[in-house]
């Protein structure tokens, strides 16, 4: 088995190598000029040149492969190089029809299904399983212009805030290659965060399409479940029906984002996947100017404290949005502490693993997958190591708990009836404050390095607990990790295990983007883009002052 498996995985790195050297010779008469000019444009410009023919889609899409191959070097963010994308932009630039994204380069997560192309995600045993037609969301990507022209890396199964494999290793920040992008969409932050993307699609159950844009300083959107259709796809965790992926976007501005949004958002995905809430992209949502109230909070009081670095964030961001007349107001969400462990925890996990089991069979386990080690533990044995641990970490002992295994359908039907009070409780207790939106931390720190997030997963709480909510919720880049920041960090009280890793992890972090979270209620992405953009618009003063560091 060891051997067979280590063939296989040579196999594919070569066949990928192959790939990446056949692009790199076609790729030469490009001037790094032409190259930077091009992909230096915002999304937004890049498509009104391609629809009004002044940039043919065929030097476009080699302008971003260039770049790709180029920064693919030092950061290995690629799995596949998607040959057909040439064939596509030459027909794109004899077309008489055109999308709303005519021409656009896209970068396309690992699990997205595409005919002809494996979706491994960092599995030894899914090596040689092409796709055998499009998902739903490549067909309508296809359709309305763009063009898929790689696939990114994720942590082996995806269920990880790290991005490495023993297929293609590890993907690197391209902030600081010693840092893990985050993940589980770790290849896309690293695709964009480096310039080679403007725009991909990642997912998130836990965090994984905001993680990596935070770690990468890029903006991300987790919509609400379905919102964009998943049909088709790696049938990530499908069994279960209390958690579920999201498919989400990573762009360089939030304009990119409502763009994609608005394109995905048509009449062709809500017929090929009619399970699809049919609601169409509300602009004038997303272009209201009506002051909005917003709740704002910079930690989990009592339970989890992110580093001052993303603290401050969310003040600067209160601040902008303040500025920009909106009405600011602090909030507690209701009742996290006592929920949170289990209802993510269990629930994530409801089968205590066993699809995590059956994936890894006989596979390569990689580092990142240490938790899953620890949560198959007979559930007695876990009792008897937390009881021992909790006079020294109390927080280690009560995680160990978090994932408990259900003995009837019976107990697990209660669970659910639980979990969807709380959500009712929490959508509740926002009502009664007639919030719009919320803004608050995407982690406990900034990327950490290389490694550790699989160790960190409490440092994702902020995030995990709009998946539990199903609250569409966004990224925007705020700031970069300051001297004075560093110089606080040293007075970050780290009782726990986790919070001694994050501490230490922070260590020669300065410069590093911190980023904030935007969220509102369920089906207000449109809200949630409007807010993202606001924030982004009023920090453009400060973005530009940060180039100093
Ligand atoms: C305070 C809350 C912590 C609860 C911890 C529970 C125990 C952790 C057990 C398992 C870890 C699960 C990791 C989940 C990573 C999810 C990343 C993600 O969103 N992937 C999905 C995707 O790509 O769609």
């Amino acid at each position: 088995m060891g051997n067979h498996n280590s063939r296989k995985r040579q196999q594919k790195r070569d066949e990928l190598e192959r790939d990446l050297n056949i692009l790199e010779n076609r790729l030469e008469n490009l001037s790094r000029e032409r190259i930077e000019e091009i992909t230096g444009l915002k999304l937004r410009v890049l498509l009104e040149k391609l629809n009004s023919g002044e940039l043919k889609s065929a030097e476009v899409l080699q302008a971003f492969q260039c770049k790709a191959v180029e920064k693919n070097r030092d950061l290995n963010f690629i799995t596949a190089v998607i040959k057909e994308a040439q064939d596509d932009a030459v027909a794109c630039d004899t077309a008489s029809e055109k999308g709303p994204l005519h021409g656009l380069p896209v970068t396309i997560k690992d699990c997205v299904g595409l005919k002809g192309y494996d979706s491994t995600c960092g599995l030894v045993n899914w090596i040689g399983k092409p796709w055998e037609e499009n998902s739903v969301l490549t067909k309508v990507l296809k359709k309305q212009g763009a063009i898929p022209f790689i696939k990114t890396n994720v942590p082996q199964t995806m269920l990880a805030y790290d991005c490495s494999n023993p297929i293609f290793g590890a993907t690197k920040n391209p902030h600081d290659p010693s840092r893990s992008p985050g993940g589980s969409s770790g290849g896309e932050g690293a695709a964009v965060g480096s310039g080679a993307s403007l725009v991909g699609i990642g997912t998130d159950i836990g965090g994984s399409v905001r993680v990596p844009a935070a770690c990468c300083g890029v903006y991300g959107l987790k919509p609400t479940w379905f919102r964009i259709s998943s049909a088709g796809n790696t049938p990530f965790y499908s069994g279960n029906k209390l958690l579920c992926t999201c498919y989400g976007v990573l762009g360089q501005d939030v304009d990119s984002l409502a763009i994609m949004m608005k394109a995905l958002l048509c009449p062709y995905m809500f017929k090929l996947d009619p399970y699809v809430p049919p609601i169409p992209f509300q602009s004038e949502i997303y272009e209201s100017t009506k002051p909005l109230k917003i709740g704002f909070y910079t930690e989990f009081e009592d339970f989890i404290t992110p580093v001052p670095a993303c603290q401050r964030a969310v003040l600067v961001a209160k601040a902008v949005l303040e500025q920009k007349g909106h009405k600011l107001i602090p909030w507690t969400p209701p009742n996290v502490k006592d929920n949170l462990f289990t209802y993510y925890g269990r629930n994530i996990l409801a089968d205590y693993g066993e699809s995590l089991a059956v994936m890894l069979k006989g596979d390569v386990i990689d580092q990142c997958m240490q938790v899953f080690h620890s949560v198959r533990l007979p559930y007695f044995l876990k009792r008897i190591i937390s009881f021992f641990i909790k006079p020294f970490d109390c927080f280690a002992s009560r995680m160990l708990l978090a994932v408990k295994p259900f003995r009837s359908i019976y107990e697990w039907f209660n669970f659910n009836t639980k979990v969807e009070k709380w959500k009712m409780d929490f959508k509740d207790n926002w009502q009664n404050y007639e919030m719009d939106a919320v803004i608050c931390p995407v982690m406990t720190a900034p990327a950490l390095p290389l490694g550790y997030p699989g160790r960190a997963h409490a440092s994702m709480a902020f995030c995990t607990l709009y998946n539990v909510l199903n609250f569409p919720a966004g990224v925007v880049p705020v700031t970069k990790v300051t001297a004075t920041d560093m110089e606080e960090l040293k007075n970050y009280k780290a009782p726990n295990t986790w919070q001694k890793l994050v501490k230490k992890g922070c260590e020669g972090g300065k410069g590093l983007p911190v980023a904030v979270q935007c969220v509102t209620l369920p089906f207000q992405e449109e809200l949630c883009l409007r807010v993202m953009k606001e924030l982004q618009e009023g920090l453009q003063y400060a973005h530009d002052e940060m180039e100093e560091y």
